[in-house]
């Protein structure tokens, strides 16, 4: 078996806030997976509970078949968070070295000022001097220091520039290469699909959808069919079908927005109505997504 996440029915509660609902699913040794969803949706407290940093009020969560606390778990995972804390005192390299001590299998030095491009004089600065560009370079270095086989990465590209979202990007394929899992959250859908083998669609703390991205496309962007009839058009029939949201008739066509056309298709040919005059339309996916993003702000 090569699972290597699994959360089962977890969720967190803040107070009264349900910030996390009853999430399940796993993860599979090498798979990159995005957790896809607005502001708010519960992405960074679903990582904290993952890496063990905070503790769900209820479910279960395993990594590598354990408990996240587990020591000999906490040597095979690295995650960059999205506030970078680094002992300011450090220079950039002897926190590098101080991250590599605490693992026993770490990558080389070199190796990880190679991947995350330190030059000489960055290594010799202070962490609390550096820019924050740089302080997330030394995160992504941190992260990567115990040659981990499983990595978190919330929000990585957020102030990053296109150059170094780009090197970023790379480096997490190189590391695809090599066989790590990689789980990552954004909240920009373009990423998602660009990077991501699967997709884990969060909305006000539920996973609303899962899929590969071609999937979870198919599944937001609404595709409608819409025909002229000299005939009767059963309306009330064709909103009672499955998968259909919205039927209407504008400038004497109708309208059938569905999750599937080819459903409707088959209906209207079924009920052998007289239509023609057919097109069959695809919803734009980034409208889609906004949709869902303005809704969840409206929720907050
Ligand atoms: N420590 C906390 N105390 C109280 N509420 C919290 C706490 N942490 C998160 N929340 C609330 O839980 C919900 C989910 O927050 P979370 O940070 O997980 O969302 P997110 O999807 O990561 O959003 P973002 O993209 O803005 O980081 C939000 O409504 C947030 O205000």
């Amino acid at each position: 078996m090569n699972e290597i996440l699994s959360l089962q029915n977890v969720s967190k509660q803040f107070k009264d806030k349900v910030a996390v609902d009853q999430v399940s699913f796993s993860i599979k040794k090498g798979e990159v997976v995005a957790i896809l969803g607005p502001n708010g949706a519960g992405k960074t407290t679903t990582l904290l509970m993952m890496l063990g940093l905070l503790e769900q009020t209820s479910g279960d969560i395993k990594l590598f078949n354990e408990n996240p606390r587990t020591k000999s778990v906490r040597e095979k995972i690295g995650a960059m968070l999205q506030e970078v804390s680094v002992i300011d005192a450090l220079k950039v390299s002897e926190v590098i070295q101080l991250f590599r001590s605490y693992y026993p299998k770490p990558l080389g030095f070199e190796e990880l000022v190679q991947i995350t491009g330190f030059q000489e004089d960055e290594l010799k600065k202070r962490a609390n001097k550096l820019s924050g560009g740089q302080k997330r370079r030394l995160a992504f270095a941190l992260a990567l220091a115990g040659n981990p086989d499983l990595l978190f990465f919330d929000e990585p590209t957020v102030g990053m520039d296109i150059t170094s979202r780009k090197m970023f990007w790379n480096t997490i394929s190189t590391l695809k290469e090599q066989g790590k899992t990689i789980i990552f959250t954004t909240h920009y859908l373009q990423e998602a699909d660009d990077i991501a083998e699967r997709i884990l669609l969060f909305h006000k703390g539920s996973v609303v959808a899962e899929g590969t991205p071609k999937e979870i496309k198919r599944r937001l962007s609404k595709q409608s069919v819409s025909f002229q009839s000299n005939q009767e058009i059963p309306i009330e029939e064709l909103r009672n079908l499955s998968g259909v949201t919205e039927v209407f008739t504008k400038d004497h066509r109708t309208h059938v927005v569905a999750e599937n056309t080819d459903l409707v298709l088959a209906y209207l040919f079924e009920k052998k109505l007289q239509i023609s005059a057919v097109q069959i339309e695809q919803g734009r996916l980034d409208e889609a997504f906004e949709q869902l993003t303005e809704a969840s702000k409206e929720a907050i």
